[in-house]
This record gives C-alpha cells, structure tokens and sequence, in this order.
C-alpha cells in the first residue's frame, strides 16, 4: 500500500505529518519513508541514521563528430532546446535534456549515443527497527528532480507498507510522486492561502484518480471556509492539528509529537485507519 503526504501549499507540515505516521505505524509493522521533496528533504532531521548513497543517473547524448553531417534533424526533434546545431559542431546542453531518447532515434547517422550522466543520489538508512527511510537528493543546480523521485521510489518497491512525502506545489515533482499511490493525505492549513493552494492539490488528485482526505494543520479553530470546501469536493477531513507552541517546539528541536507529546500516537493511528478506509485497499 502506498500513501502519498502532499499539499498545494509550502510550511503546511507535510513533513511532520509524514515523520509522525511513519514514527507511529513503525511501532507495529514495517514501513518504508520516502522523502520524495528532493530539492529540500528534510526527514532525515527527524530521523538521523547512517544512510547509504546510490547515485542516480539519467541518459543524455554524446555526439561522435566523426559521424555527426550536421544535418540538424536531433535539433529539430528535441522540444526541450537541449541540442544545438551550429555550423560546425551539435551543442549538447544537459542540464536541459528530459532522457527521452528521441534524439538517438532520428538521427539518420547513428552519431549520437547516450551517457549516463548524475544529477542526484537517494540515501538508505534504518533509523529504526521498523523503518526504512529512503531519502532523494537532487543535486543543487539540476532540474530533473522526477528522475530522483522515480528512483527513490523504485528502491521502495516491495515493501508491504509506503509513505511518499511529496515537494510543496502541485508541478511535475508532485505527480511523479502521486503516480501509482493507493491514497493522498492533502496537509493544509487555514487560512486564505492555504485554501487557495488547496483547492488547487485537491484538483491535481482528482485528475491523477486517487482518493483524498484532508489534514487541517495550525487549526486555530475557525476552520469554516476550509471545512465548507471540503464538504463541497467530497472530501473527508481525517485529522485536525491545532497551532501550538508545544508542537513547535518538540518540532524545532527534532523530535516527533508522536513519541513527545501523550496522545498523539493513537492520533496518527487514527489517521492511518482514516486513509485506509478511504483507499479501500487493505494494507
Ligand atoms: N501544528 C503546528 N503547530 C506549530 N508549529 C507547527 C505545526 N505544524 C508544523 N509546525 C512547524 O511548521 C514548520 C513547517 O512544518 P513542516 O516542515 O512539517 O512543513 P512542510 O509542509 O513539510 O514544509 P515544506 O513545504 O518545506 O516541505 C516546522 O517548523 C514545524 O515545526
Ligand atoms: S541528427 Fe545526427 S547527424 Fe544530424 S546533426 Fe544530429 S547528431 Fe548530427
Ligand atoms: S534525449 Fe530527448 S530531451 Fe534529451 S537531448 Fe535528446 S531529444 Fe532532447
């Protein structure tokens, strides 16, 4: 079974929901953490452990000039400006470059091949007896962050239980993330932003196919607008957290309410049964 955390908005509390449940659901079975905001993961501050990297890499052509009649048909093919064609020499731009191989395809010369080029790593650590964190990193400067996410997930693969913690925003990160999910946790808070931002993840889920339910997080307790919102879209509102001082501060220091704070492990027990049901697949 395969959960993915995700709001519309940055700072809803993502991350704490995802670092809780895990936390939570470790203590009775075995769960894989996938930090799949690979331009800033951050559970591995909630769980530090020794990891192990794997480096990720993606296919980008190499053009042999020996061949290469720069007749310019790779340039015409690739919708991502990635390939130049100049007088005298193709320019490869990388960092530009999506890996769909056409570029290998059309060129009638065989001139181009592909070479693996790393743009991140995914780092594998036990934090606790229960739980595998699998955290993606993508290099700073670099873009294909959904080569990273893709790669953190297939090390996931085969465990019987996963949580996808997904970058803030609903662009193609946030996607790669949703694909192949049983269910979405959509974390947001209320206010007008976050309303904002979740009528925008809440229509992103809807067009992917997977069932949602809403976490309402900093609740100060006037949670109308949202609360209307949800009742229009159909979704169900599986938990509400409220702001609190106390929750900063176990958070700030990198701990998990979970464990800290009494009461909140049945919470996000809770919220688990909340998401099963909603899935309607057994985990
Ligand atoms: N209920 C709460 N009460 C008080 N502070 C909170 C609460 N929930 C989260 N925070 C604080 O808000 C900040 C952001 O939370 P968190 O990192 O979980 O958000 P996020 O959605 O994962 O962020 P990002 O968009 O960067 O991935 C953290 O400093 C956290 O301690
Ligand atoms: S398609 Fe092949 S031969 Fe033509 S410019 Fe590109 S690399 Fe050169
Ligand atoms: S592999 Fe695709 S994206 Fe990359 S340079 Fe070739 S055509 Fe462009």
């Amino acid at each position: 079974m395969k959960i993915a955390i995700a709001s519309g908005k940055g700072g809803t509390g993502k991350s704490t929901v995802a670092a809780n449940l895990a936390c939570t659901l470790s203590c009775s079975r075995e769960v894989a953490l996938v930090d799949c905001d690979v331009e800033e993961p951050n559970l591995h501050l909630f769980f530090p452990a020794p990891a192990v990297d794997v480096p990720v890499t993606t296919p980008v052509p190499e053009i042999d000039p020996a061949r290469c009649n720069l007749c310019g048909e790779c340039g015409k093919f690739c919708r991502f400006g990635a390939l130049s064609v100049l007088k005298d020499r193709v320019l490869v731009f990388p960092e530009l470059c999506h890996s769909c191989g056409g570029c290998s395809l059309v060129c009638p010369q065989g001139a181009v091949r592909e070479v693996p080029r790393t743009v991140g790593r995914v780092a594998c650590s036990r934090p606790l007896p229960a739980l595998t964190l699998i955290s993606g990193v993508l290099n700073e400067g670099e873009v294909m962050a959904p080569a990273v996410i893709r790669a953190a997930k297939l090390l996931a693969e085969g465990h019987p239980l996963t949580l996808y913690d997904a970058s803030p925003g609903i662009a193609c990160p946030v996607i790669e993330t949703l694909e192949r999910s049983d269910a979405c946790i959509l974390v947001t808070e209320s206010t007008p932003f976050g309303l904002h931002d979740l009528r925008l993840a809440a229509e992103v889920v809807e067009r992917v196919g997977i069932p949602a339910g809403v976490v309402i997080n900093r609740s100060d307790g006037k949670d109308e607008e949202t609360l209307d919102f949800c009742r229009e879209r159909g979704l169900p509102v599986i938990m509400t957290i409220p702001f609190s001082r106390e929750i900063a501060a176990v958070q700030n220091r990198g701990g998990l309410i979970c464990r800290d704070l009494p009461g909140w492990e049945e919470r996000f027990a809770a919220l688990f049964e909340a998401i099963v049901k909603i899935a309607g697949v057994s985990p």
